[in-house]
């Protein structure tokens, strides 16, 4: 039989660059059979070469139940919440604002869906995947680090090159629509059968309870998906001038982004953006309960700051309230 190691080695890659495709390029290069067929190999060969397992392997993402409850992670930069708009008049004052303060005729804003899940940060050194931790009050969250290892959308070791030392990427974990409707029904049928999973009341409730689970195997069992929406404290390396092109690196490095993410111009670009967006809510995979306006360049980010824990250089543009997702 071949090398074990290089053997070993070779499993690893084709399971990484698989999730890649599937979580961050939506382009699956292998059926889910054949995904599972390798990751049984990897883990048999894994168990027969203790010494060869590497804390990247995909088999190391379900862990066992750990002590008890999770330990306080300070965020060093706070992680945001966002100010609302609710009308037309806020959105064309959000950006009177701005050019008022900075001289911005018509700014060129990063949009994208405000997706209804659970805010986290994820911390790399050197690469790799070492902590996470969910937004908490915006100064302190919940360590949840095993949890999140669980989400194949959520890369253990960042790919391609040219990314900082330390990188933390802020983003939302969410549970799409048609896994939060299987998982239930199969969380239903089991119930009559006496055992089974519990079901869940509505996708973003079922994404914060999949991620407070203490034990990270039944976190495993949840549909969970991830997109990066910003970026935290960064060491060691230098991010483009612009969000939209962060957002683009971040997805070189192996994050999956908003597939709707676009950059706009002027009051004008955003309201035609929300109107499209709002047009568009009902077919897309999950639920969203806004879209998120941000100024694109840093630059302009810095000069606008923030009040108390809301930046002025970003707002949420929410839709009306929608009957909540059917059980
Ligand atoms: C700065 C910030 C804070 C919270 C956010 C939340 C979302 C979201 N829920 O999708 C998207 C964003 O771009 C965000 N951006």
């Amino acid at each position: 039989s071949p090398d074990p190691a290089a053997r070993i080695a070779e499993l690893c890659r084709q399971l990484n660059d698989a999730n890649y495709r599937y979580h961050v390029l939506d382009d699956p290069a292998i059926p889910d059979a054949e995904y599972d067929r390798l990751l049984r190999e990897l883990d048999e060969l894994e168990a027969a070469h203790p010494g060869l397992a590497s804390p990247d392997s995909p088999t190391q993402r379900v862990g066992a139940a750990p002590s008890g409850a999770f330990d306080e992670v300070r965020h060093a930069i706070p992680m945001l919440s966002l100010g609302n708009a609710f009308s037309e008049e806020e959105v064309r004052d959000f950006v009177r604002r701005i050019d008022e303060r900075i001289g911005r005729e018509s700014p060129r804003f990063s949009v994208e869906p405000k997706l209804d899940g659970l805010a986290i940060s994820l911390r790399y050194e050197g690469g790799r995947f070492v902590q996470g931790a969910t937004r908490g009050d915006g100064a302190t969250g919940e360590d949840v680090t095993a949890n999140l290892r669980t989400i194949k959308a959520i890369p253990l070791a960042l790919r391609g090159e040219g990314w900082p030392g330390v990188l933390e990427v802020r983003g939302e974990v969410y549970m799409p629509l048609d896994a939060f409707k299987a998982y239930n029904a199969r969380a239903l049928a089991d119930a009559g059968k006496g055992g089974g999973d519990k079901v869940l009341a509505n996708p973003r409730n079922g994404a914060a309870g999949s991620l407070r689970q203490l034990d990270p195997r039944v976190t495993a069992r949840r549909p969970l998906a991830f997109y990066a929406y910003g970026t935290g404290a960064v060491e060691g390396g230098t991010l483009p001038d612009t969000h939209s092109a962060t957002l683009a690196r971040l997805r070189d490095w192996g994050f999956p982004v908003s597939a709707q993410s676009e950059v706009v111009e002027g009051a004008e670009g955003l309201l035609d953006y929300y109107q499209r967006m709002g047009e568009a809510r009902d077919g897309l995979p999950f639920d969203i309960d806004g879209v998120v306006y941000k100024l694109d360049d840093y630059e302009g980010q810095r000069e606008m700051g923030f009040v108390s824990r809301a930046p002025r250089w970003a707002i949420a543009h929410k839709f009306p309230a929608q009957e909540q997702s059917t059980l």
